[in-house]
């Protein structure tokens, strides 16, 4: 897992390294760091154009000593400062003495400069920072965005919030972050996610002195522990069976694509019951289906209710029949609008529960979510007592406890008419297996991502796709390359 952090938790770590470093070590590894996936990112520096942007603290800083390596490679290197009085001194003496040149943010033609760049480094602001960036910052930064070269942000975009994600006014849009000893939260959320592009992390020395970390972001490898193949003394019964609550004759759909996101999930065993039994037969004659209640369906590990079912009295009274069991359950779609209405059957509840809402969702909770989507996450699932799944281009999945996991496989594709569906199918299935909820949930949007990612190599996805690619994409999570049996990795 990638321990995410705070610009707080980054420099209560940083005091005692600073402490037992020589002056200016730190700043040399970070500027190293960063000159190094600049030249990897240009593809050689000999004669291409370098615009710095320099603030008036350490993250400048990083920039002029970065800059300054790559002038000593031949690149023609200018920073732009800020403020000409505060820019880092000795960094400003660096870059010159290696050949850099420098101009203030307000002479003429700097906004042409940075346009022209082959590379614009922004070291406007890092994790000392705080609020949007002011106008002639903002409008080089935009310079920068229109103009044809890489943007390449110092530690975190200019501009967002290094913890959350937020974004007051105007932010540095970055191609690539290169981010110093831990990855920031706020470079994977929100606003600050779009912002930051892709992310190197370069090592510090900072790594011992981290606390452990309350927000994470799950690996392949990670997933890959929750989706293991069935073993040689597995059963249908054994692996899990997954109880889908779904559909409507008037949305017969939601129903097929959840409950067959399920099985292709894990096939062990899906149980349906709802009224668009007709439709889940169909399409899925390996699930056993009835058109009567939940307790009608058989025995199963967990539940998954909401997609499609409807808001009349009938599905309220399947909700809390299933909310009434001490199985675990998957709440999505209809059936969050209905618990939004009387929350009370999950805050009494102790079996693994996850809430899967979306903005709209969530907000008939009794409060938008805002720009920190992790504290707003928190926020519901701590007031309930319960996991919550908050859809998103990055999805944050918390538990009451602030445990907290940001999705890093999500992809536009996704913004797609039953997709959600297809999550809460896959959520169920993870969950059968025995896990907390936070974590089913994490790995389900994990995988969705993925299967999301593999299904749009092909051009535009529907969900129905997302189903059919599944167990292709639970083999790549796990390591399996698509032209080798199983049976041949060893
Ligand atoms: N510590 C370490 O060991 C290491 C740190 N490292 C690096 O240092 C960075 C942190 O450096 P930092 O603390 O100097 O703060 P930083 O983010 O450069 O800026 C603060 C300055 O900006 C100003 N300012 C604030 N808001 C503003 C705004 N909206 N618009 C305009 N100005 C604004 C504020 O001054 P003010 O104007 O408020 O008086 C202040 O002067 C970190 O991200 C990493 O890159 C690495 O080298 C590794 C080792
Ligand atoms: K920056």
């Amino acid at each position: 897992m990638i321990g995410l952090y705070t610009a707080e938790e980054i420099r209560a770590a940083e005091e005692p390294l600073l402490a037992e470093t020589p002056p200016g070590t730190l700043m040399q590894r970070a500027a190293t760091g960063l000159a190094t996936v600049c030249v990897r990112l240009l593809h050689g520096v000999y004669g291409r154009r370098v615009a710095l942007l320099v603030g008036t603290g350490n993250n400048g800083g990083d920039a002029l000593y970065a800059g300054a390596r790559l002038a000593a490679r031949g690149a023609r290197v200018t920073a732009v400062l800020l403020d000409a009085e505060r820019a880092h001194p000795a960094g400003l003496a660096a870059l010159r003495r290696a050949g850099g040149r420098v101009r203030r943010a307000e002479g003429p033609d700097v906004r042409d400069l940075v346009a022209r760049a082959d590379l614009v480094l922004d070291g406007i602001l890092g994790i000392g920072g705080s609020g949007g960036l002011r106008p002639v910052a903002a409008e080089l930064s935009t310079a920068a965005a229109e103009g044809a070269g890489l943007t390449v942000a110092v530690d975190v975009p200019s501009g967002i919030d290094a913890g959350t994600g937020a974004v007051d006014g105007a932010a540095f849009p970055a191609m690539h972050t290169v981010t110093f000893g831990a990855v920031k939260l706020g470079l994977v959320v929100g606003e600050g996610r779009a912002h930051a592009g892709q992310v190197h992390l370069v090592d510090i020395g900072l790594e011992p002195h981290l606390p452990a970390a309350t927000a994470h972001q799950l690996t392949d490898a990670d997933a890959a522990a929750r989706l293991a193949p069935p073993s040689a003394t597995d059963d249908k019964y054994s692996q899990g069976v997954v109880g889908i609550v779904a559909g409507s004759t008037t949305y017969p759909g939601a129903g097929v694509l959840c409950t067959g996101a399920a099985l292709r999930t894990r096939p062990g065993l899906v149980r349906y019951a709802g009224t668009a039994a007709d439709g889940v037969r169909a399409a899925w004659p390996e699930v056993i289906v009835t058109d009567g209640r939940p307790g009608d369906a058989g025995r199963v590990q967990a539940w998954v209710v909401g997609p499609g079912m409807g808001t009349d009295a009938a599905a309220r009274s399947a909700l809390d029949e299933v909310l009434a069991t001490d199985l675990p359950v998957v709440v999505d779609a209809d059936a969050l609008t209905l618990l939004a209405e009387d929350p009370g059957p999950v805050r009494g509840r102790s079996a693994p529960t996850l809430l899967t809402p979306h903005d709209r969702e969530f907000a008939r909770f009794g409060a938008e979510v805002g720009a920190d989507r992790v504290a707003a996450a928190r926020r519901l699932a701590a007031d309930l007592g319960c996991a919550v799944l908050l859809k998103g281009e990055a999805t944050v999945v918390a538990d009451a406890d602030g445990a907290a996991f940001v999705n890093g496989t999500g992809t536009p594709w996704l913004a797609t008419a039953g997709t959600g569906d297809v999550l809460s199918g896959i959520a169920g299935a993870v969950l059968a297996t025995g896990p907390r909820a936070v974590e089913a949930g994490a790995v389900a949007a994990h995988l969705h991502g993925r299967t999301g990612q593999l299904a749009a190599q092909r051009g535009p996805l529907v969900a129905g796709d997302l189903v059919r690619r599944l167990p292709e994409a639970v083999g790549r999570v796990r390591g399996l390359r698509p032209d080798r049996l199983g049976d041949s990795e060893a």
